[in-house]
């Protein structure tokens, strides 16, 4: 998509006034970006900061203010049917699937509108099958499906008609550990042996580090951040630190161009120079104080996305 805006106007009834006042919301803010054919993308961003209004404008929900959003060479809004046979589409947050029907039913309602040939379609749901495990629930409702199970089945709904770019909105929400593992997995098969090119929107920065070349960040509608997870670090200022427990409460150590950034009795906490050798800092250190524990620590990426989002890099 390049330089994509969407403007939403809001109508609201002022007290004491007749007319309705009309404020405009810029959701989405001059956004381009390109994913190349076998791209796993994170798109992340804080609440309400654009991410589902950019999705529903990739899928043709949602027709741009202005700028121009193509998908796999289609204009979405105008060829959402065309559009839909090349991509699967998957909401976390609701199900594609008829809710009263057994899951294999459900799958079948989804060949017949896609026009899956019937051999594909076999082939497809015996292999979708078994990456998901979904034989021992084809049989039921999905209204009685968990909700790992109910992910799987639209997981394998989007899948049928065997899409090259799949687009994802919090597939894992809710789901518990060992269930977003499997969809982890999964995921993760699916690019590196199919090919699939992967969107994902996630709040679960676990999806981020496990699944994820290259992370795209949105905020208040426009691209804080683009670039692969290393680069991420980098920009948001990660840092590593040395937590030194001394033999004695004392005054902060001394290393030359190390330096102590938190005393708490005789713990103290050292930041490391960026490219500093670790075991050099610690032999130094181990020569100089009597050390009975140490320990080291990286900014973990929560911290770093949380610091994007604030806005102190
Ligand atoms: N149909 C709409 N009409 C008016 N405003 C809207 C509409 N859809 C979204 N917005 C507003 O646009 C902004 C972006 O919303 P969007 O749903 O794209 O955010 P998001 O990044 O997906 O957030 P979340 O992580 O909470 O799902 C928000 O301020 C939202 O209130």
């Amino acid at each position: 998509m390049t330089d994509v805006t969407k403007t939403f106007t809001l109508r609201r009834r002022t007290r004491g006034r007749l007319r309705r006042e009309r404020t405009t919301l810029d959701a989405v803010d001059g956004v381009s970006f390109t994913v190349p054919r076998g791209e796993f993308l994170g798109y992340l961003g804080p609440n309400g900061a654009g991410k589902s209004t950019t999705i529903k404008m990739l899928t043709g929900i949602l027709t741009p203010t202005s700028g121009r959003v193509r998908v796999a060479g289609l204009d979405p809004s105008r060829s959402r049917t065309a559009l839909a046979r090349r991509i699967g589409v998957v909401f976390g947050q609701r199900t594609t699937l008829w809710w009263d029907l057994p899951l294999k039913d459900s799958l079948t309602l989804v060949r017949r509108l896609y026009r899956v040939e019937e051999t594909a379609y076999r082939a497809r749901l015996a292999e979708l099958t078994a990456l998901l495990e979904l034989e021992p629930f084809l049989a039921t409702p999905v209204r009685q499906l968990s909700l790992g199970q109910r992910m799987r089945g639209d997981l394998a709904a989007a899948l049928l008609h065997g899409p090259e770019l799949l687009v994802l909105d919090e597939p894992t929400i809710g789901l518990d550990v060992v269930s977003k593992a499997t969809v982890r997995g999964f995921l993760a098969r699916l690019n590196a042996e199919r090919g699939t090119t992967i969107l994902l929107t996630t709040h679960d920065l676990g999806d981020i580090e496990r699944l994820c070349r290259r992370v795209l960040i949105i905020d208040h509608g426009r691209t804080a951040f683009d670039g692969d997870l290393a680069a991420l670090r980098r920009t948001a200022g990660a840092d590593r630190q040395l937590v030194v427990e001394l033999a004695a409460p004392g005054p902060p150590v001394e290393l030359d161009g190390v330096p102590v950034t938190d005393v708490e009795g005789p713990r103290q906490t050292l930041r490391l120079p960026d490219g500093a050798n670790a075991a050099s800092v610690v032999a130094a250190l181990a020569a100089r104080y009597e050390i009975r524990d140490i320990a080291l620590r990286e900014t973990g990426i929560e911290e770093i996305i949380a610091r994007l989002y604030r806005g102190d890099r």
